[in-house]
């Protein structure tokens, strides 16, 4: 009998992390393993996510939709060496990855005996829909997905909530969660085997620059905050632990939603140090200045 695997996808910051760990720590009796492909060689989402799932493996250093189909298929194969029991397999797709590409490679014939695709689940950062709803890669993401997860809808009022079910209903899009209101039932992504049509040829989208930076010391954490105000603009994301006198935080930010949280008892573990990773469009990202004003920080 093969593995069922789920993929969640969503764009950069969409809450894809926050829904897996949802689902590993939801009451289903499941030994689920767990993937995650970050976009870059720190994988903040696999350090986010230790601890929670029976395995979790970081894809690093690029995207599973273009670059890293060889290396999801070996890690599958791992996974399930590893695992034996593994009743569910989640990926996590980066933001940057069109699925199409993923569903493709999953239907390697060989793997297909061994682990099927079974629903693709897309989250939609509600608050960051309308500067969204026009963009190329966001449209791949919804259309080729399954069941939508609405995050971030605290906050969100009727009107606002009506018009996003209004957008993906003009996708053709009917199964949507809202995940303010609980999280949905294993059974929902567990459907009857699905019958996929023909995929679309995934969409390859290099509009995207990124830059890591390690420091192995601590920093300060308010000229932190000015530094990273004052490249917000210029960011779609940026995520990683930060050592600062107060311990290690984890820093979060999407678009120019900014948070700083004690970092999670297992990353801070092997935490000591800053690791982050920021991600832009080229066209306004640039990794010299990004990385200078970084440097500045190293007093
Ligand atoms: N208020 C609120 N915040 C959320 C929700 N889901 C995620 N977040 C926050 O949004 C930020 C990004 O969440 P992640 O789960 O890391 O998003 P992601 O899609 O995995 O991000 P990438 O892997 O970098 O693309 C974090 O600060 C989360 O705490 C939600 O439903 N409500």
């Amino acid at each position: 009998m093969s593995v069922p695997v789920l993929l969640v996808t969503g764009f950069l910051g969409a809450g894809k992390t926050s829904f897996i760990n949802q689902l590993l720590q939801a009451d289903h009796g499941l030994r689920i393993a767990a993937i995650v492909n970050d976009f870059g060689s720190i994988n903040i989402d696999a350090a986010l996510l230790e601890g929670a799932a029976d395995g979790v493996i970081g894809l690093k250093n690029g995207c599973i939709c273009c670059s890293l189909q060889g290396d999801l298929l070996r890690t599958l194969k791992i996974v399930l060496n590893q695992n034996p029991g593994t009743d569910h397999i989640v990926i996590e797709a980066s933001g940057v990855a069109d699925p199409a590409g993923i569903a493709q490679s999953l239907t390697d014939p060989v793997l297909w005996s061994q682990v099927r695709l079974e629903t693709i689940a897309c989250l939609i950062d509600v608050p960051d829909l309308a500067a969204r709803a026009d963009d190329p890669l966001w449209k791949a993401q919804v259309s080729g997905s399954d069941i939508h997860c609405l995050a971030k809808t605290e906050g969100t009022t009727l009107t606002e909530l009506t018009a996003v079910h209004g957008t993906l209903a003009d996708l053709g899009k009917q199964h949507v969660f809202d995940l303010s209101k609980g999280f949905p039932q294993m059974a929902v992504f567990h459907p009857e085997p699905r019958k996929r049509t023909a995929l679309n040829k995934p969409l390859q989208d290099d509009r995207f620059a990124h830059l890591e930076w390690q420091y192995n010391g601590k920093i300060d954490l308010r000229r932190f905050q000015s530094v990273m105000s004052a490249l917000a603009p210029d960011l779609l994301r940026a995520k990683g632990f930060v050592w600062v006198a107060e311990g290690s935080l984890l820093f979060q930010m999407t678009g120019t939603r900014a948070t700083l949280s004690r970092a999670p008892e297992v990353a801070s573990a092997a935490q000591q140090g800053c690791r982050l990773v920021l991600i832009g469009e080229r066209k306004r990202f640039d990794a010299d200045r990004v990385e200078q004003q970084l440097n500045g920080l190293i007093a």
